[in-house]
């Protein structure tokens, strides 16, 4: 099964009413490719949720920035799966290396979030990625592979489950992965599924890069074999995020 190249906009904690209005009108405006070719989903704050969804073009899909890990309650200033699914959100990023890091979410509380938002009906983002100490080390492979084995061991079915390789020296940096680089862990990756889920998930899981991903680098990016597309930080708040669905053209003429 051909692999459908994937675009996810994470606009992290940023914008204002105003701001977010004009990235919709902007993406609203654009000129992309069919859903046939690219699946897009832009990830607003949780605040902005309700106004994205309302305005957006229904070629292109909203995410959340994270949920709580179990069914909600008594969780103060968490937002849960529920909820989403109240709101009508099919998406939520989930490992995102700022809250692996800066939050604390560990490898298995990660691979508990996974699990509940799918049981729910939510499709999942999940972020796995490397420090610049890890990868100069030379601990990369093992580093993703313990990430995405913390996923594997909580959830049987990988179908509703887009894989995202951030190199944490990459993001917000401008220092972007090489096109070779990305693809070393990629194609790792899908060794670790081969050997530890199935062939079928090795097949036909999508892992997209991101990490300083912009308008002048994604072309190249997007030729690699194992890449299937994009998590776009600060580029997605642009208009270059438009060039960056388009890419999804290098790779139906490769
Ligand atoms: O973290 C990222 C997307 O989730 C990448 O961020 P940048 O594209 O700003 O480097």
């Amino acid at each position: 099964m051909a692999r459908k190249f994937f675009v996810g906009g994470n606009w992290k904690c940023n914008g204002t009413n105003e701001e977010v209005k004009k990235i919709v009108s902007t993406l609203n405006e654009a000129e992309i490719p069919s859903e046939d070719a690219v699946e897009v989903v832009v990830s607003p704050p949780f605040v902005f949720l309700s106004l994205v969804k309302s305005l957006l073009r229904s070629d292109i899909q909203v995410a959340a920035q994270n949920c709580w890990v179990r069914k909600g309650g008594a969780f103060t200033g968490e937002v849960s799966a529920e909820m989403l699914v109240n709101l009508g959100i099919p998406w939520v990023i989930l490992g995102h290396s700022e809250r692996r890091l800066i939050l604390k979410e560990s490898n298995e509380f990660v691979g508990d979030k996974v699990a509940y938002a799918l049981s729910q009906g939510i499709k999942v983002i999940a972020c796995v990625g490397e420090t610049l100490e890890q990868r100069e080390s030379g601990s990369t492979i093992e580093v993703v592979a313990a990430q995405t084995k913390a996923i594997a061991e909580k959830i049987s079915n990988w179908d509703n489950v887009v894989l995202a390789y951030e190199p944490v020296w990459a993001i917000g940096t401008g220092k972007v992965a090489t096109p070779a680089q990305a693809q070393e862990v990629h194609a790792e990756l899908r060794k670790w599924f081969q050997n530890n889920v199935s062939a079928e998930v090795a097949g036909s899981v999508r892992i997209i890069y991101g990490g300083s991903v912009n308008g002048a680098n994604c072309k190249e990016l997007a030729a690699q074999p194992d890449l299937d597309g994009f998590l776009v930080g600060g580029a997605s708040l642009k208009a270059e995020f438009i060039d960056i669905i388009k890419s999804a053209t290098v790779k139906k003429s490769s």
